[in-house]
């Protein structure tokens, strides 16, 4: 049986049209849903397995990107949207009422992400946006009720869809991180 990752690439990656300008974001209610919109395309597109991250049912990653907090804009029902947990390093901005997280966004101005919200592409209503390009705190499934036998599967499943695992972020990620800690010591 093939193991089910997330609905948005279980049949394959879907490739980002390369000129996707932005769009819409919209929660899972049929009355009143919350709509946020996003300037330009999204980057570092990835799975994520950690247990923060917001999936659909019964998916086993979430695909989360990034975009510039200035992109990002609360268009509709905004008053529905409650943080899910004001102590986590990403604060994730939630409809109230079905639970789908429309906006991830760092409030410490030190974090080496400060000035990126965290958005699920799967949530735009256009197609084209940048698609997943690796995957990303894959061990942690296992948080989330995944057991360890079951990681070499998933694993294989993720390199044969293209997406290179990794058990935190991708090593361009990683070095980003280190350059800003390392700047931050020198200064
Ligand atoms: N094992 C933990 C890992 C959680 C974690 O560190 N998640 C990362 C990546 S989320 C998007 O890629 C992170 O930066 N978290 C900060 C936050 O969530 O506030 C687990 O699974 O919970
Ligand atoms: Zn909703
Ligand atoms: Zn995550």
């Amino acid at each position: 049986m093939t193991v089910a990752l997330h609905p948005s690439i279980d049949n394959g990656i879907k490739q980002g049209s390369g000129n996707f300008a932005g769009g819409t974001l919209v929660c899972k209610c049929t009355d009143h849903p919350v709509k946020v919109g996003i300037k330009g395309d999204v980057a570092h597109n990835h799975a994520c397995g950690c247990t923060k991250c917001w999936k659909p049912q019964g998916a086993t990653f979430s695909v989360v990107a990034v975009v510039p907090r200035q992109n990002v804009t609360v268009l509709e029902n905004g008053d529905k949207l409650q943080i899910v947990d004001p102590s986590a390093v990403i604060q994730r901005h939630a409809c109230k009422a079905c639970g789908t997280h429309m906006y991830g966004r760092i409030e410490n101005k030190n974090h080496p992400f400060y000035g990126l919200d965290f958005i699920h592409p799967e949530l735009f209503q256009e197609q084209g946006s940048q698609a997943p390009q690796f995957a990303a705190f894959v061990s942690s499934v296992i948080e989330s009720g995944v057991k360890p036998e079951q990681m070499a599967g998933i694993r294989s499943r993720l390199k044969e869809i293209g997406l290179e695992p990794y058990d935190c972020l991708s090593p361009a990620l990683m070095d980003a991180i280190a350059t800003h800690v390392a700047k931050a010591k020198a200064a």
